[in-house]
């Protein structure tokens, strides 16, 4: 185990298990519907790489880039555009791939997007939810782990772009970041 992580929150193995099952549910609602799947930058790429390939179905990726404005362990709800879609999403239906949702402010500025790009369908799928921090009503419609509130870093999430190639997920010696 890494030396600045406190404990292995999720096991790589349990990791892999858990997204051949999510692929599994997504092909069965996907087939012959040529989704678009969008990757938020940079957290959600190994989790879109791995999912997508076990859904071993006919679907195109893009990839988009928002950053919210705040402290770097919180969301502050003020969503910016670093990089937008190369896809036109009207008339596509939209699978929106997420590594965390947190407060879900990012999530809920990204599907408001995306219906106001006339999408024909948006839905959300995300490794880890941690619902105790919400600040929206939203709910991912399809979820790996339920997670509780603490700092969790790897498969894709960092801390000051630290730790996100760790195959596990982890959490965050506290030491590390309340210094
Ligand atoms: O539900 P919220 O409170 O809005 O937080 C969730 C967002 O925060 C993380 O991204 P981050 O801004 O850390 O960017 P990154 O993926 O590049 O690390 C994560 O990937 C989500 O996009
Ligand atoms: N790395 C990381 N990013 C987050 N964004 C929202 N919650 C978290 C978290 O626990 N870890």
């Amino acid at each position: 185990m890494h030396q600045d992580i406190e404990e292995i929150l999720i096991t790589k193995e349990e990791i892999q298990e858990r997204v051949k099952k999510l692929a599994d549910e997504l092909r069965e609602e996907y087939t012959n519907l040529q989704p678009l799947c969008i990757c938020v930058l940079k957290g959600a790429v190994p989790f879109m790489a791995d999912l997508t390939r076990a859904m071993d179905i006919s679907l195109e990726m893009d990839f988009m880039a928002v950053s919210s404005y705040g402290a770097s362990t919180q969301s502050s709800g003020v969503v910016r555009i670093i990089k937008d879609l190369e896809a036109s999403v009207e008339g596509r239906h939209v699978l929106i791939v997420e590594d965390i949702i947190d407060s879900g402010l990012t999530l809920s500025y990204l599907i408001d997007l995306l219906k106001a790009r006339n999408a024909k369908s948006v839905k959300v799928v995300t490794l880890l939810d941690k619902p105790e921090r919400r600040k929206t009503n939203l709910s991912p419609d399809y979820f790996g782990f339920s997670i509780p509130n603490k700092f969790i870093v790897g498969y894709g999430m960092d801390y000051a772009e630290k730790y996100r190639n760790l195959p596990y997920i982890g959490v965050l010696k506290e030491e590390l970041y309340r210094s």
